[in-house]
């Protein structure tokens, strides 16, 4: 009899491992059950929260998010944004990096050292767990100049590597090294498709009812929301 198949997407490919006849691939329902939790988690809590981050500072940045929406009309008219186009989007990437540098959602990467280890002037002893922030480098002066905490897109205007001089520590909002995020890429695309058509439909102000409060829970959210007037750009919006 043939084997049922479940997709070859994700979770298909999740179900297929779950029936695998072979007990050395099968994954067990726990584990099934965790890599779900995983994958809704990190998938829809961070880009929420960058996408409300990004909001805000084009709220704030009325001459940025004017350039922003230009370059999505220029490249969609009021088409649905579609992957050729979104390959094209220069200034929206800008906006992305340094929203993620000022305000990326992920701060905390946490490890567990098992064996003692000497980093740099640090002896780090077994069994312990270390929180480095992504942030302490994120808005470091040393990297960044002494405009470091100002919202300045023009930084990344030549890419990553230009506005970190080479220097991979000093921007990783997606993590490092093997443990790095495999969302990265379907999060960029997923968020410039949201912001496009955001953009597209509406002009955002923000409301004088906005209280800044970041606060990280697990992720790093507005605690009271983010505030902002959208004014629909077409009367059909
Ligand atoms: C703006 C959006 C996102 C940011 C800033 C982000 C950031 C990160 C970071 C920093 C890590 C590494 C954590 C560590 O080193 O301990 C990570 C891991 C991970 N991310 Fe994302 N992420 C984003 C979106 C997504 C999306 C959309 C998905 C899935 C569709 C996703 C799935 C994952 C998974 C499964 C891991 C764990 C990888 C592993 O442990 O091997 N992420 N993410």
């Amino acid at each position: 009899m043939e084997k049922p198949s479940f997709g070859n997407d994700f979770l298909g490919l999740l179900v297929n491992a779950y029936h695998d006849s072979d007990e050395k691939n099968r994954i067990s329902l726990e584990d099934f059950v965790a890599e779900c939790k995983t994958f809704y988690f990190a998938g829809q809590e961070t880009v929420n929260s960058l996408l409300a981050w990004i909001v805000l500072h084009l709220a704030i940045h009325r001459d940025w998010q004017e350039k922003g929406r230009r370059e999505v009309v220029d490249i969609f008219g009021n088409q649905n944004p579609h992957l050729e186009g979104i390959a094209k989007l220069k200034i929206m990437t800008m906006i992305i990096n340094e929203t993620l540098r000022l305000y990326g959602p992920t701060t905390v990467l946490q490890r567990t050292v098992i064996r003692e280890i000497q980093l740099g002037k640090l002896l780090l002893p077994a069994n312990i767990d270390i929180l480095p922030l992504n942030i302490g480098l994120h808005r470091n002066p040393h990297f960044w100049g002494n405009d470091v905490h100002h919202f300045k897109l023009e930084r990344f205007a030549e890419g990553i590597a230009k506005a970190t001089n080479y220097t991979a520590a000093a921007f990783f909002p997606f993590g490092l090294g093997p443990r790095s995020c495999v969302g990265m890429t379907f999060a960029m695309i997923e968020t410039k498709i949201a912001l496009s058509m955001i953009l597209q439909r509406y002009t955002i102000t923000l409301s004088p009812a906005y209280v800044h409060s970041p606060i990280l829970i697990l992720t790093r959210q507005p605690q009271n929301g983010i505030q902002v007037i959208l004014e629909p750009i077409h009367s059909n919006a």
